[in-house]
This record gives C-alpha cells, sequence and structure tokens, in this order.
C-alpha cells in the first residue's frame, strides 16, 4: 500500500536563539594579562580627576592642568569617569567573547572596505606592515542614534547586550567627551564655553564609534619582519580617542624630542589622546599627537593585546576650518589647514579609505614618493621612520 507521506516547507523558521547563553553568568570573564616587570621609558602625562569638574572652580583647574598637555603632548589620563570597573569589565569580557567567534560568523559582519564604512568586523591581515601582514581585529558600533538604527546587524553575543552597550557608549561621550571639549574651549579662551559641545551632540549625525580591538600575539620571526611595529606611527582622525587601561604595553608616543615612550596602565583611567579633527579646529594649535603600537616587551610577548575604545568625532557637516574667535588661536595666527573648505564627512571618507584599502592607499603613498601622501586639499599625512 502506497503511504502518502506530507511535504515538508523547505521554508523553515529558524530555531529561537536562546539568548540566555550569553548573560554575563555563562560568559567566562575577560583577565587583563599581567603587566610588564620590564622598566621602559615610560610617558609622563597629566591625569585630570574628572570628579573636579563640577566643584566649584574645577573646571578652570582642570583646564589650567590641560593647557600643556593638549599644546604640547596631545595624551593624558582622566580619571572618576562615572562608569564602575564591573562595567568596563563586562565590555573587556564581550570584547573577548566576541573575538573568540568564529571567522565564518564574525565575516557576516565584515565592514565594507570600499565604501569606506568601518562599523562591523575588520578582519586582520589586510595591510602589509614591512615585510609581513598586521595582526589587528577590530569591532567597530556606530552611535545608538536614528542615523544607523537598523543599519548594522550584530552578532547573537552582542545583541544580547546592546542595551548595555549603548549606556556605556553614552556615558563616555557625556561624561568623558563633552566635559573635555568644555575644558579645551576654556583652554582656547572662547567665549561659549560650549562651542565645541555644540559640534559634538551625540544625537545629530557623526562617526562616533565604540570599538573591541585585539591585537593577535606574534613569533619572534614575524614581529622581525613586522620591525617590531616600528613604522606604524600615526595620527587618530577624529577629535579624541579614548583607551580604557592597557596593561599590555606597546602604545609609544613621539615626543617634541623625537623619542618614543611608552604609556602604561594607571589604574582605574582612560587613556586620552586628542586627534587631528580637533587640530583642524584650531589649525593645529591643539596637538594630534603622532603615536604607534610596538611590540610588547618580551615579558609580555606571549599574550593578546585587547583593547576597548571609543572615537570622538564631531558632526558630518562641520567645516574644518580653524575657531575664529579664540584669542589663544588669534595670538598664535593659526591658519587653515586644507585650500577648500572641507568638511568632517568628506574628511572621514578619505581618511578611512586610505586606511581601509592597502591597495589603494599604496598607490597614492607612491604618488608622491617623498613619504607622505595627500589626503585632502592639500594636508598630507606623512610615514613615520623608526
Ligand atoms: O591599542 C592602542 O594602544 C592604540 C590603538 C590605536 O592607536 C588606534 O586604534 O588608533
Ligand atoms: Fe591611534
Amino acid at each position: 500500500m502506497a503511504t502518502t507521506t506530507v511535504q515538508k516547507s523547505t521554508t523553515q523558521t529558524p530555531a529561537a536563539v536562546d539568548f540566555s547563553q550569553y548573560d554575563f553568568a555563562n560568559l567566562e570573564p575577560y583577565t587583563h594579562p599581567p603587566e610588564t616587570k620590564e622598566d621602559l621609558p615610560w610617558s609622563e602625562l597629566v591625569t585630570l580627576d574628572l570628579e573636579d569638574y563640577n566643584r566649584p572652580g574645577g573646571k578652570e583647574r582642570l583646564a589650567k592642568q590641560l593647557e600643556h598637555a593638549v599644546h604640547h603632548v596631545g595624551f593624558f589620563y582622566v580619571k572618576n569617569f562615572g562608569l564602575a570597573q564591573e562595567q568596563v569589565d563586562r565590555q573587556f569580557t564581550l570584547a573577548k567573547h566576541f573575538f573568540e567567534l568564529p571567522t565564518s560568523e564574525k565575516e557576516k559582519f565584515e565592514v565594507d572596505y570600499k565604501a569606506a564604512d568601518y562599523n562591523g568586523w575588520r578582519r586582520p591581515g589586510r595591510a602589509l606592515i614591512a615585510d609581513t601582514r598586521d595582526n589587528i581585529e577590530m569591532y567597530n558600533i556606530p552611535k545608538f542614534t536614528d542615523d544607523f538604527k537598523d543599519k548594522y546587524d550584530q552578532p547573537n553575543l552582542l545583541k544580547a547586550h546592546l542595551p548595555e552597550i549603548e549606556v556605556f557608549q553614552k556615558a563616555l561621550h557625556a561624561n568623558v567627551v563633552l566635559p573635555l571639549l568644555r575644558l579645551f574651549a576654556i583652554v582656547l579662551q572662547l567665549p561659549d564655553e560650549d562651542y565645541l559641545v555644540k559640534q559634538h551632540t551625540y544625537e545629530k549625525k557623526s562617526e562616533d564609534h565604540f570599538r573591541y580591538m585585539i591585537y593577535h600575539a606574534r613569533s619572534d620571526e614575524e614581529w622581525k619582519a613586522a620591525k617590531y611595529g616600528a613604522t606604524g606611527g600615526h595620527t587618530d582622525l577624529g577629535t579624541v580617542t579614548l583607551l580604557f587601561r592597557q596593561p599590555v604595553a606597546g602604545l609609544q608616543i613621539l615626543g617634541d624630542d623625537g623619542n618614543w615612550t611608552w604609556v602604561s596602565a594607571q589604574p582605574g583611567t582612560i587613556t586620552v589622546n586628542l586627534a587631528d579633527t580637533i587640530s583642524h579646529l584650531t589649525g593645529g594649535w591643539l596637538k594630534s599627537s603622532v603615536h604607534r603600537v610596538v611590540a610588547p616587551p618580551k615579558d609580555q610577548r606571549e599574550y593578546e593585546r585587547t583593547g576597548l575604545l571609543y572615537f570622538a568625532r564631531p558632526h558630518n557637516d562641520t567645516k574644518l576650518i580653524p575657531i575664529t574667535d579664540s584669542p589663544v588661536l588669534e595670538k598664535e595666527g593659526v591658519k587653515p589647514r586644507f585650500d577648500s573648505i572641507v568638511t568632517m564627512e568628506e574628511w572621514v571618507r578619505a581618511k578611512q579609505t586610505l586606511q581601509l584599502n592597502p591597495d589603494i592607499a599604496a598607490k597614492r603613498w607612491a604618488e608622491r614618493g617623498d613619504g607622505k601622501v595627500e589626503v585632502l586639499a592639500g594636508f598630507h599625512d606623512q610615514r613615520y621612520k623608526e
């Protein structure tokens, strides 16, 4: 007797995701590797206690403390930024588990390199560093605003924690970035203390983003081929970069004297560096500091180097011309750094095109052959030697 079988539909609904597997109780916590015992030439950086910001006279005290750092160094630390250590630790835990996902999963969220869109997963090994490939993997998450809503899918691991990531990112913006911009305005003696804040509101379209980053451990041969990271000097493209405490040494700053010094891991701090845009807005007066990440000292070289960063940038329609009502800049006679009016959106696209597309970058660097590349409208980046 013939039996009839019921044809199953080929369009099955996917199995419901069990998000509880991503609860922090089920995720092994990230722990930082131990600090180096080596005696390295450390940078001497000031530490701003942001708790002082709301006390009477606090802003003025902090601005005074920053004056030298923002003009001559470009790097400093902040502490007491209103996030509990536990919140910070949880973000490191998410970073750890994200990078442990298989490549087949991460590549579903791969960035659109050609479009110079850096949000999503950047796979390691895209760029040629000296005689080898880079060892960096990143995952960038845009602002939680309508401009980016539903534009980028996220892996389930992060979907399970998006509300917490949003709180964290917004806290960094409100507790660190905006207060720092008011301090910069005070240093610049701007009549409107909120001048820069108004160019950096969270709600309006801009390319600020939050990043999980990992530098994979390399063998000695690989480090040698990469010249121990010595050729990686660069400036960041935005307003300020916030870098959470990083005990695996590697970050170095190029000083005015031409020497590189190491950034140490101060407990409870965020390392802040000024970047290109704030420099453009002040005709170079605020210093976008040259830095690089080199091979960790021998006693840390076996470790993966996991990073947590936030990149602040002004609104996309901001014109990158020097601020006109700063007596400080006026006295200095600063000049625009571009031949024509450039907006933030154009600047981001120009820099990211070079950063995300090694093939395009190689051609463009070769155009001049003098170790410089024209990023945009007469503004050049240069290669930093060992
Ligand atoms: O990981 C670090 O210490 C710094 C990273 C950095 O310079 C960058 O991502 O631009
Ligand atoms: Fe950087």
